[in-house]
């Protein structure tokens, strides 16, 4: 959960439209008040901001093994009876035929109309099935509520020299080089 947080913040300061279009949707739903879990429902773009975060740093790159019992055949491919298979999160969410544009950052991508809002599963990021992600939920109530409420309070800014660092560290995809931006208060603008 604070990966997807690190990496939303970060596309946020890089992306200077997608913050300001975030702000604005803070402020049209909650007004003075603090955003809180129950203003969630009511913000599309925040939610749009959280999957096309988690398409594009998929906290998880690869789905834990799943291991054939006997043999079977999925979307074509034969699986021989104990063949474990791996499916690549990070190769299916950056696949030319499925996404516009995989390497860019674009929430606005998930505002079509096509995705339902409360749809946990836009993307591969939680799995799929009866093995899925256990706290999805969780994981989106408390993602949404960090990263909109550091947009409410700051404008984000990345220091000089953040604004191509993809790279990622350890299975969970961390980000290497730690996000070092400048925040400036809502209140002084
Ligand atoms: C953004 C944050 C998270 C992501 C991207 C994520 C992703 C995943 C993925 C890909 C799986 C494997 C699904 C599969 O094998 O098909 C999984 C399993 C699981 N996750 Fe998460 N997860 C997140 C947060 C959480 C949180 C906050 C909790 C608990 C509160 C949680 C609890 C679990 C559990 C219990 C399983 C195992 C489910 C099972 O095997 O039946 N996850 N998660």
């Amino acid at each position: 959960t604070p990966v997807v947080v690190e990496w939303a913040m970060y596309e946020l300061a890089k992306n200077h439209g997608c913050q300001e279009s975030l702000y604005e949707e803070i402020k049209s739903v909650c007004g003075d008040e603090k955003v809180t879990e129950e203003n969630l429902p009511h913000m599309p773009y925040l939610n749009a901001v959280f999957h096309e975060t988690l398409r594009k740093h998929s906290p998880v790159p690869i789905m834990p093994l799943k291991y054939a019992h006997k043999d079977t055949e999925i979307g074509g491919y034969h699986i021989h009876k104990g063949s474990q298979i791996a499916i690549n999160i990070y190769g299916a969410h950056r696949d030319e035929k499925e996404w516009e544009d995989p390497e860019v950052w674009k929430p606005e991508r998930f505002l079509t109309g096509k995705h339902q809002l409360q749809d946990m599963h836009k993307t591969l990021a939680f799995g799929l099935g009866r093995r899925a992600c256990a706290g999805s939920m969780q994981a989106m109530n408390i993602s949404c509520t960090a990263v909109a409420r550091m947009a409410q309070e700051f404008k984000w800014t990345l220091k000089e020299g953040q604004g191509d660092d993809d790279d990622t560290v350890l299975f969970t995809t961390h980000k290497l080089q730690p996000l070092e931006a400048y925040i400036t208060p809502r209140s002084t603008l």
